[in-house]
Formats: C-alpha cells, structure tokens, sequence
C-alpha cells in the first residue's frame, strides 16, 4: 500500500497570495519560518523562500500542484467586491472554492482557512457589536455578500474530524493598509473628483476598520489553533481591531493626513441612498447602450450611513487574538506608506 509522506505542519499555500491580504500574510509566514507556496492568477512579486504557482483557482489540476506536501492552505482569493459581475463571483467564489475543497482532499491538506467577511450577516442596517451567531443576511446586499455566504457556508460544512480536514473562516471587516487597492486609492480619487463634501447622515454610525496586520495575526492564530480537539473546528470568527470608530472621522483622518479637506456637508442618509438605488436602476437599464459606474453605489451608501460594528470576544477566547496594532497607530502608518496619493503629487 503507498503511505503518504506527511507535510510539514509549517508548509503552506497561500490562494490569492498575489492581492492585498495575501502578500501580507504571505510575508509574516515567511518571517515565522513557513514555506510558503503562493496560487494566484497573477504574480504580483518575487520574495526568496516563496514558490510562485500561476493559475486559475476553478482549475484543480493546476491548484493541486500547489498543494502537494502541503498541510495548511489560506484561501483569500475574490474578484474585487465592487464589481456587478454575477457570474464570476458565482463562478470563482462557489464553483472554485468547491474546487478548492476537492483539491485539499486530493492532496491530503489537513487544514483550510478562509477569508470570509463580516459582511456575510450585513443586510444595509445597523450591526452593533454583532457576534457570530447572527443569521447570515436573508437579502444581500449584493452579489459579492451573497456569494461570500455560500462560500463560508461550503467550507464549514467541509469540516471532517473523521476525514483529517479541519476548516474554519475568519470575517475580517474593512481591511485597510499599505498596498491596499481599495479603500485609500477610491477614497482619495473621490476626493480628487471633488465628490467627498458630504457626510450621509448626522456621521455617528460606527464602523470597524481593521489594520491588515492584525487580519494577519488573525488568520495565523486560527491555524495554528486549529486542531482536532479546539472548538475553532468549522467555525467563523470575528476578527477586527476591537476599537470602533466614527465611519466619517475615519475618513476624515485619512483625507485630512493626505492633504485633502474633510468632509462637512450633512445629507440625510435615506435622500443618498434613494438616489444610489435610482443611480443603479438606471445604470443596469442603459447597460447594453453605455456603461458607467456610479462612485456612491447603494452598498457604499449602506456601509458609510448605518453602524456596523462587530465583537471579536470569540477570536479572544478561542486562540488568544489581540489587535497588534491600535488603530491611530495603524492610521498613521497608512497614511505614509501613500506618498504618491498625497494632494498635489
Ligand atoms: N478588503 C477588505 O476590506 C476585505 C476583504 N475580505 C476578503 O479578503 C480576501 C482578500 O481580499 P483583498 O486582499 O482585499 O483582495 P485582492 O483583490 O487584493 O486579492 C485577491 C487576489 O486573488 C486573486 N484572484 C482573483 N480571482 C482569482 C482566481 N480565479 N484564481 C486565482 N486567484 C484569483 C486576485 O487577482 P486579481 O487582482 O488579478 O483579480 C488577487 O491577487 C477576499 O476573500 C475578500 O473577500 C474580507 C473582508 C474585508
Ligand atoms: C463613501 C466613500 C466613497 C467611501 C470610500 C471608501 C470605501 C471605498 C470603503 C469604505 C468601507 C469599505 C468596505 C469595503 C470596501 C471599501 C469600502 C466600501 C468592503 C465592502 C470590502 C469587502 C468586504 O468584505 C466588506 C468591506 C466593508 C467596508
């Protein structure tokens, strides 16, 4: 009978090791003495000690190559959540991490954390230090959190004691830091566009922004965590920088440090969000005629005008998680590492 050779519990593979999230996690792994192989559709960068492995995650062929001798697998790989493309996060979300389970089975992976989402239980109302018990969103709020449900849903329910293959996902929320795609570079080009005077709402809802390091921390606690016996078997935790904020302080900090000017006109949050709904009716009717992408879409509207905040007590309790970085802290060191989209540059 052949007897499989058993990984190293220190080698890993990062899925989506190329994007934001990834290549951070990537580099802390390396530095706690990992192997680490990287599986991305793009290969954004060259680091010694990391195997690159270019290739479609929905192709098990080419992922199971990059598991092989491998226990533990991140899987933090999306299309960007701003796209209204249905059928690729159908496609890369569900399909492909249906592909991914199967691939960890062929190669005898022991252990698949997820990046999954606070946003799975968000519907566009207030969440104050939500836990995880609560129900996943009955009405997402668009096709992104819909697939980010099934996608959980799919991994935890592949979590088999009796078959070696331990599973748990981690719901970051509002990820933010160096080399960030999104929120800073959308952030300033609105404000560029001269489109960030308005605060929706009377700006008291909080949020939590969570400093990329400390999803890191997050995500590494939970495997190493992850054992037959720990209560983190096929389950969600919250993990965010347990330091609610103002959602427009937040902004304003980060507008205010890159040289630009805060935002200070009020409008009533029900007027923008009626008018981002209407934005995104008519945008979908024009789409076979002209294509254009409204800036405030109902989702971002949602996001900037209700409290959305969640507990970590969880991640706490159940592998020891701290924020690493207190927020000011992790503000301060964003805002520097953006020389190039400073006002004027
Ligand atoms: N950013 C945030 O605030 C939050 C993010 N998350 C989750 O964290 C994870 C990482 O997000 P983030 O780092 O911001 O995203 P990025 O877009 O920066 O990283 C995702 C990476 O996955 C790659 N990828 C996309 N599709 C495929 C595919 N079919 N096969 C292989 N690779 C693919 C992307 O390539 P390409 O760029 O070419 O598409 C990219 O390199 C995601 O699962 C996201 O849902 C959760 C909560 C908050
Ligand atoms: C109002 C305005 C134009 C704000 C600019 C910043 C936004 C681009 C970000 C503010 C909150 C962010 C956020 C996400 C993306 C970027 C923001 C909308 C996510 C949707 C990313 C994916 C998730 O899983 C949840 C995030 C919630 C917060």
């Amino acid at each position: 009978m052949a007897t499989r050779i058993r990984p190293s519990s220190k080698r890993c593979t990062v899925i989506g090791g190329s994007g934001f999230l990834g290549r951070h996690l990537v580099e802390r792994l390396v530095d706690r003495g990992y192997t680490v192989n990287v599986f991305d559709i793009r290969q954004a960068y060259e680091l010694p000690g990391v195997t690159f492995y270019q290739g479609d995650l929905c192709d098990k062929l080419a992922l199971v190559m990059a598991l092989k001798e491998v226990s533990i697998v991140f899987h933090c790989a999306s299309p960007a959540p701003g796209s209204d493309d249905g059928a690729l996060f159908q496609r890369v979300n569900i399909d492909g991490t249906r592909t991914v389970i199967q691939a960890c089975h062929e190669a005898g992976v022991q252990k698949l954390i997820l990046t999954s989402s606070a946003s799975v239980v968000f519907e566009g109302t207030d969440i104050k230090n939500g836990k995880e018990d609560l129900p996943y969103a009955k009405k997402p709020i668009d096709y992104y959190t819909e697939t980010k449900i099934k996608q959980e849903k799919l991994v935890l329910e592949a979590c088999s004691k009796e078959k070696g293959f331990l599973t748990v996902a981690i719901r970051p929320h509002g990820i933010f830091g160096p080399r960030d795609p999104q929120l800073v570079p959308i952030l300033v080009d609105t404000a560029r566009r001269g489109k960030m005077k308005f605060i929706i709402g009377d700006g008291s809802n909080l949020v939590d922004f969570t400093y990329v390091e400390n999803v890191v921390h997050g995500h590494i606690l939970a495997a190493e965590h992850l054992k037959a016996d720990s209560p983190l078997c096929g389950q969600a935790y919250h993990i965010t920088n347990d330091e609610p904020v103002r959602f427009w302080d937040f902004m304003s900090q980060i507008l205010v440090g890159l040289g630009y000017s805060a935002p200070r006109y009020h409008l009533p949050y029900a007027l923008v969000y009626g008018i981002a709904l209407l934005l995104w009716f008519i945008s979908l009717i024009l789409r076979p005629l002209i294509q254009f992408k409204p800036t405030f879409s109902p989702m971002r509207v949602a996001l900037a005008g209700t409290h959305h905040y969640y507990s970590c007590a969880r991640a706490k309790q159940d592998m020891g998680y701290r924020p690493l970085v207190p927020l000011q802290e992790a503000v301060v060191r964003t805002v520097e590492s953006y020389p190039h989209l400073r006002n004027g540059e």
